[in-house]
């Protein structure tokens, strides 16, 4: 039977005690057992939630919505489970008309719809968790511990303290689009609901997850990254659960993974995309009732982390592709942040390439550095395949070069614009002579393009060999990930064209969920 001896991680502020919540199957049917109310349309869920818990919760069930409310007036319950699409009635509207009346309950939505505007709304009535249909009884068991916990630390240390500064106050955000993604993070940001941020590489995704968390009640606890893909696949477990001595060779002694290390605030999963299928599973599985295994350990491990994921890839199109596991898809994705390219925000653009020369004028001790005329021009001409990031390099550069104290233009980093450049500055660049020695080679390039194709030829082979793994092609390139991706933008280079062999690993499906 389900022993609920788990639940001591649910604690930013440390760890306790929950014997109230974790009943021995010996003293299960004597001891307090919290109160839930499950209301959803269909019987057979009802039955499986009821018959599941009833050894150590007190269920009571309800087909209608007028039920449920009826039943609430007669007791009130610790926790509320309801489903939100039902032929006669929206889950939402009920719990509006019971958290009026009973706001001390905690309530938790059964979803098999990712409608943004239902999240939202939920968040905003201040729902304490989702349950993502289908879900196993596990993960009800540990949403219903998760949502006990916190009552019980509000109760213990009174309403939570200041959330500090909103999300969107870290970010340079004047774009129309960007603003109302920044009024969503900060919507999010108080909760403790799973993120996805998408958008090219270079467009934020790393500082908006950093925002997240400092706006959150868990920004004075740890705040992990882990890049997925830059770690080779055999360490990445590791990495994640941590092992435990002699588990492998080298592994010489224990080691804390960095779920571990987050325990109590934030992990963040960069280039989510990039993970294995192998991988997928095990993150599925730690998503599920945050449980883990360190890699040659038997113990189960528990750790109570927020996690928010982050990927440049089309997600939609990987799981469609079989390269990415639908159910985890949906379990990251319950709130989904996707920030437009630099160059679809051209109300962002002139502020944070101003932001960036204070910046770096401050640090490079050159106060009286300031854009020329040419330079806003040259920049709303530009394309920024790299992004923020692009505009942000683009500017350090230029301060630190600058002669005098006026920039009189970036100088930009990608083929693509140097002909957009020169239209904006209508200055064309020289092409440097190329030296006599290599001339031959050139076969009528000139020395950029010759550059190019020689990287273009490299990178395409180590791309090859390595099945598009970014973290692996940066490896061996002897250059870090993000350097990687800028250089294959420029270069016309796609890891998706050298992924054939992954799309026909195992199924995504397969060590599926069974409820509802
Ligand atoms: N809106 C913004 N305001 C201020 N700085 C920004 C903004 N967006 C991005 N930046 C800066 O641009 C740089 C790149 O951002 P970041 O690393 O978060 O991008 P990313 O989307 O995570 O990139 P990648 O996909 O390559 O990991 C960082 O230095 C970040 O601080």
């Amino acid at each position: 039977m389900h022993n609920l001896v788990m639940v001591n991680r649910f604690t930013p502020g440390g760890r306790c005690a929950l014997s109230q919540y974790a009943n021995t199957p010996q003293d299960a049917t004597e001891a307090w057992r919290p109160s839930v109310l499950v209301l959803d349309d269909e019987w057979s869920t009802l039955e499986v939630i009821r018959d599941s818990l009833a050894k150590h919760f007190a269920v009571e069930v309800a087909s209608r919505a007028d039920e449920a409310l009826r039943l609430m007036e007669q007791k009130p319950f610790d926790v509320v489970l309801t489903d939100v699409r039902m032929p006669d009635m929206d889950g939402l509207s009920v719990v509006g008309q019971m958290k009026a009346r009973h706001p001390g309950a905690q309530y938790i939505l059964m979803t098999a719809f990712s409608d943004i505007e239902d999240t939202i709304r939920a968040i905003r009535l201040g729902v304490a968790d989702y349950l993502r249909k289908p879900f196993t009884i596990g993960e009800v068991r540990h949403a219903l511990n998760r949502c006990l916990e916190q009552r019980r630390l509000r109760r213990q240390n009174g309403p939570p303290r200041d959330q500090g500064p909103a999300a969107s106050a870290r970010l340079t955000a004047l774009d129309p689009k960007m603003r109302q993604l920044c009024a969503l993070a900060d919507t999010v940001a108080p909760t403790d609901v799973t993120v996805l941020i998408g958008g090219e590489t270079g467009t934020g995704k790393s500082l908006l997850a950093r925002a997240i968390h400092q706006a959150s009640p868990r920004r004075e606890r740890p705040y992990v990254e882990i890049n997925c893909a830059a770690i080779p696949e055999a360490l990445i477990e590791s990495e994640l659960f941590g092992h435990e001595r002699g588990s492998f060779t080298g592994a010489i002694a224990r080691k804390i993974g960095r779920v571990e290390a987050a325990d109590g605030g934030t992990l963040f999963l960069d280039e989510v995309g990039e993970m294995s299928l192998d991988m997928q599973a095990k993150l599925l599985r730690f998503l599920q009732e945050f449980t883990f295994e360190r890699v040659g350990g038997a113990k189960k491990q528990s750790a109570d982390v927020r996690v928010i994921a982050a990927t440049n890839r089309n997600l939609r199109e990987a799981v469609a592709s079989g390269v990415f596991r639908e159910d985890l898809f949906y379990r990251l994705h319950v709130i989904e942040l996707v920030i437009p390219p630099l160059r679809d925000r051209p109300l962002d653009q002139a502020p944070l390439a101003e932001a960036f020369l204070r910046r770096f004028a401050e640090k490079y001790g050159r106060a009286d550095c300031r854009f020329g005329p040419q330079v806003s021009r040259q920049i709303a001409a530009h394309h920024w395949p790299g992004n923020v990031r692009e505009l942000e390099h683009a500017v350090e550069r230029a301060v630190i070069l600058a002669r005098g104290s006026e920039i009189a233009r970036l100088e930009l980093e990608h083929a693509g614009q140097r002909a957009e450049a020169s239209r904006a500055d209508a200055a064309p660049e020289a092409v440097a002579a190329p030296p006599a020695e290599i001339g031959p080679l050139l076969d009528g390039r000139d020395l950029g393009q010759f550059i190019d194709d020689c990287q273009r030829q490299y990178l395409a082979g180590l791309l090859a060999k390595h099945n598009g793994r970014i973290g692996l092609v940066a490896k061996a390139a002897g250059v870090n990930p993000k350097t990687l991706y800028l250089k294959m933008t420029r270069l016309g280079l796609r890891k998706e064209d050298y992924r054939g062999e992954r799309a026909s690993d195992k199924s995504p499906r397969g060590d599926g969920p069974f409820v509802a």
